[in-house]
This record gives C-alpha cells, structure tokens and sequence, in this order.
C-alpha cells in the first residue's frame, strides 16, 4: 500500500463517499492515484470554489466525511474562502493539497505558484482549518492522518493534508482504525445534573436546537430528550429543518424578524437549554434582549457553559447521552413539565412559531413573489415528497423559511454566495437523490458555470434562479443606491448552452408550468429563471430588515 492510497482508505473507513477535485502538476502523482485504484470516486468540477462547497454540502447532509483535492498555490488558495466557510459553519471537510516535493525548495529558486514563502499556503489554510499536517514521512504518515481525521470528526471541522509530490507512492503502512477520544464520565455526569436542576427549577424552560445536532448525528436522541424533559423546543435560524417531525418543535427562532411571541418565550426563558447552537449574530442577531448568561445552558464546541461555570470536553453526543440515562433513572417525575410531553393542545407555545406557510399556488397571470415560490414548493413537496434542498444566501434562502421544513443545506451564518449550485450538485453525487437549487441571480453568476459538468457527471438537479435583476438583500438597505442592480441575464438561455433545458417563467402560471416540466424531465438539468416582480421580499426578509432597523436605532 502507498501513502495515497492508505489514505483514500482511512477516508472511505470514516464515511467519506467521494473526493471532489481540480488538479495540478503539482497535484498529478495523488489524483493518478485517485483514479486509478477507485478507492473513493473522483468527482472533477471547474473552479476550486465549487470543490470547496460540494466538498462541505455532501459532508453536511449526510454528517460524514466531505473531501476537497486540490493542487499547490493557485489551486488551494482559490478554495480558502469554501473552507472557511466550513469552518465556521462546522463542516467535516478534508482539505488534501498537492506540494512541492521534499527536496525541491533548497535550490534556491521561488517556485512557480508560490506566495510569499513555501508554507504560506499551510499558515493560510491553519486558520481555517481545526488541525494540520504535511505528509512529509511515510513512516509516520498513518498515525498522522489517524491523528487529523479524528480532530475533523470530533470538532466536525476541516483539516488540512498536504502531500509533497515525491511522495504519493511511496510505501505506507495502513492508518489505524478510528478510535474516538476518551471522555470524562464523572465530568459528564456532573455537568447534566447541573443541566436538569436548571431546567427543573426553572418556571419556563426551553430548548433550542442547532447544527451541532446534525454534525454529530443525534437528531433523534435530542427529539427523545425533548419529549422526554417535557421543554417547547426551537430551531436556531441555521438549524432550521431539525427535528421537523418531532411534536415538541415549536418553530425556528428569528428574534426580531420572526414570531413574536416566540422570540418571547426564548428571550425571556429562565432556563434555556441551547444544544449545538452556534452564537453568531445571525442566530441571534436582531434580538429584542441580550439573552441573561444566568439563565443559559450553552453545549458547543465539545463545551458546555452552565451559567458561568464552562464543563470543558464534553461532547455533545455523551451528554444527550447522561441527560437521557438520568431521566431513565427515574427522574422524569421531577421532569414532567407542561409542555410537550402532554397532548400537542399542553404545549407551552401552541406552536406560536409554527408560521403557517404559504400553500394553494394561484397559477394566473399576476407576477412571481418570494411568497408565491415558497406557495408552490409547499404544495409540490405535499404532491411528490421531498428532494434534498441546497439553497444559496440571498432571499432565496430567507423564502425557504416559509416552507414547510425539509433537510436541506444553507450556509446561514459564514453566508458565502456561490454556495448554491456546487452544494446541490454535490447533494445529488453524494445521495444519488435528484436535488432542488434554491439561488440568486447575483450568487449564480459566481457558480452556475459549473452545471456544465453535469451530463458529466451524470446528474441533473433542478435549479431555481430568483431573478430580481438585483443584489436585492443589499439594495433593501440602501435602497438610494444603484450598483445593486445587476440587469438583465437570460440564464434559461445559458442553461440550454450548458447542457440543460432552460425554462423563463414571469408569471404565475409560467412558473407552475416550468416546474412541472422540469420535474417530469430527467437526464439533464433543468433551470427555471423565475422573473420576480422587481424588488418584492419575502416576508422573513422584510421582517428581517425591519428588525435591523429597529435594532441598529436602538429601538
Ligand atoms: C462571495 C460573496 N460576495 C459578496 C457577498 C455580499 C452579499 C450579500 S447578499 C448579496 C446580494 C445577493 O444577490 P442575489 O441575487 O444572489 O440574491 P438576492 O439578494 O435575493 O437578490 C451580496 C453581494 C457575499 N455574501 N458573498
Ligand atoms: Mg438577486
């Protein structure tokens, strides 16, 4: 076995499916390696972006390993802002980087794709990354990758490999088996008593759920908790679709810009309970109040901040874990709280949150709105199921909000634009389901291009553009200004060019029309270019901007 390929396996062990790539020559030794063994798929795509981005959407929606192969300098570089983004959103990837071989930087030459010294792109890349290694020692290369493979998947955040390129095929033992870190079961104990007193003693508990419940794949231990503590449970605005069937879901927190009576509840709990819950302004942004740290149980980042004390290592998996044990224990007497642990008319918010969205699609001659794509998608997934959803930023992604809740991935916090097409034709590739691409004009001018790789690859997502001619999310803060607007783009023309079947709808009945097209269509991508009426929102946005006004005033 060589380096490469003990690799490839200690990736596919781990629940990586594929490695999504752009070469280089510095590059060539590991993909020909890649390619030629077939221990993972090679999945090649046009600009190291969308690598980035389809790399991190596979790795979301199905909670496991995603792979970015990219090559020295021009390559890697071009990807950082992808990985960032992961970073920050808590995405497994593994980020693989061909590198100038292990003898070829003491010549005293600056080598082609350089930056300003040889390991520029490794400093670079350790700020977006949670743990580094150059492959440089074949004898040590597997506790290496063992090493960095577990700190992606314990902190579910990228790493970064680079492999200098005399050294794909040298000979290497295989990795070890995955063996996860130790914790600390009296630390874990002590840390949900704590929780459960704060939540037993408090007069209005609340639980709110964010990504850190899909990362690690305990969705439907956390529903049972939830049910199980009797506590209304919401969605954090990134964690919106988990827990979508369980009976305690009250709906998806937005502070200003979403229910108030929701908002409410969750801004003046004396005992809120945050799982997974990343605290980032678009989380928690426009708030009406400053949440009291007091009255806050915080489990993050293998941390859990009860008040003002910090558990530290403890993973969010062992303490759902204790929390549940302890209610088997006989603890759910003192737990049985009103709220959802009674019949649905207990609970505490009567699904305040629960919008009830838009259905019943009026296929006439009247314009398109936000409200009216998120009307047709409600009754579309009612006729014909779900689909894996990936939505870029814009107001594409603020309408999803207004459909019923399905999985879908967003990058709602780090919000890069370009997400959107790359993720949802990895979201195909990864679950070989077909999938819907929710984007913006402006974010697919970024990426689009890429769904020229379909026929390729032998996918064919359907794509919706909300063309408002228009950066509208910009334009509704500075509304004076002109630079937003974009003009006019044909993408249904494009898309006919790319390889797939472009549909321009303006009204209504269009709309209705292209969708049912592009769904009975299969083997090539369909595009609809859905033509809004200029500068109409959705109403999460406008509430949304309402809410920044109001919290910029200090209203
Ligand atoms: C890579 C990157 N560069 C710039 C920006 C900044 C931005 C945030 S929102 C936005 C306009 C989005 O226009 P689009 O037409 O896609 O959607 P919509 O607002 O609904 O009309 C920009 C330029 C971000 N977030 N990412
Ligand atoms: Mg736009």
């Amino acid at each position: 076995m060589n380096l490469t390929e003990a690799l490839l396996h200690a990736l596919k062990e781990r629940g990586a499916k594929e490695v999504y790539g752009i070469p280089g020559d510095f590059a060539l030794p590991y993909f020909k390696i890649i390619e030629s063994t077939g221990i993972l798929p090679l999945v090649t795509l046009s600009h190291e972006p969308a690598v980035g981005f389809a790399a991190d959407a596979s790795a979301r929606f199905r909670g496991g390993l995603g792979v970015a192969a990219v090559t020295y300098g021009a390559g890697a570089l071009n990807m950082v802002n992808a990985i960032a983004q992961a970073y920050a959103e808590k995405s497994p990837v593994v980020v693989i980087s061909g590198a100038p071989g292990t003898h070829e930087g003491g010549h005293g030459l600056l080598l082609h794709h350089q930056a300003k010294h040889l390991d520029s792109q490794y400093r670079m890349y350790k700020e977006v990354t949670c743990d580094q290694a150059v492959l440089d020692d074949p004898a040590t290369a597997p506790e290496t990758i063992a090493r960095v493979l577990q700190s992606c998947i314990e902190h579910s955040r990228p790493v970064y490999l680079e492999i200098p390129r005399d050294l794909p095929a040298a000979p290497c033992a295989p990795v070890p088996a995955f063996a996860a870190s130790g914790t600390d079961a009296d630390a874990v104990d002590a840390c949900a008593r704590d929780v459960l007193q704060r939540v037993q003693s408090a007069a209005l508990p609340m639980m709110m759920v964010g990504v850190e419940v899909r990362r690690y794949g305990i969705e439907d231990k956390v529903a049972l908790l939830a049910e199980r503590l009797g506590v209304p449970v919401v969605t954090s605005f990134m964690g919106r679709g988990l827990l979508a069937s369980a009976s305690c879901l009250e709906g998806t927190y937005l502070g200003m810009a979403g229910d108030e009576t929701l908002s409410e509840a969750v801004e003046s709990s004396d005992g809120l309970l945050l799982l997974g819950v990343i605290m980032s302004d678009t989380n928690f942004g426009v708030s009406g109040s400053q949440l009291d740290r007091r009255r806050v149980m915080h489990a993050e980042d293998r941390q859990v901040r009860v008040g003002y004390h910090v558990y530290h290592d403890i993973p969010l998996g062992a303490l759902v874990d204790r929390l549940l044990a302890l209610l088997d224990d006989g603890q759910e007497a003192d737990m049985a709280l009103s709220g959802c642990g009674g019949s649905s008319d207990d609970r505490a918010l009567q699904g305040a949150g629960l919008a009830v969205n838009p259905r019943g699609f009026m296929a006439d001659a009247a314009d398109i709105t936000p409200t009216d794509i998120a009307a047709l998608l409600n009754d579309f997934f009612a006729s014909h199921g779900a689909m894996p959803v990936a939505s870029d930023i814009g107001d594409c992604l603020f309408t999803m909000l207004s459909v019923d809740a399905i999985p879908m991935v967003a990058p709602g916090y780090y919000a890069s634009m370009g997400f959107g097409v790359p993720a949802g034709m990895g979201l195909q590739i990864t679950t070989k389901e077909r999938s819907l691409i929710l984007v913006g004009d402006g974010a697919f001018q970024m990426t689009g291009m890429e769904l020229g790789n379909c026929t390729r690859l032998g996918i064919d997502p359907i794509v919706l553009v909300f063309n408002n001619s228009s950066w509208e999310m910009l334009h509704v803060f500075q509304p004076e200004t002109a630079y937003s607007n974009l003009g006019e783009w044909d993408f249904a023309a494009v898309a006919d060019g790319l390889g797939g079947r472009g549909h321009r709808a303006a009204t209504r009945a269009e709309l209705a029309r292209a969708l049912t097209q592009a769904h009975a269509e299969r083997g090539r991508f369909q595009l609809i270019d859905a033509r809004l009426a200029p500068h109409s929102l959705s109403p999460t946005l406008a509430r949304f901007v309402e809410g920044v006004r109001r919290f910029s005033s200090g209203q």
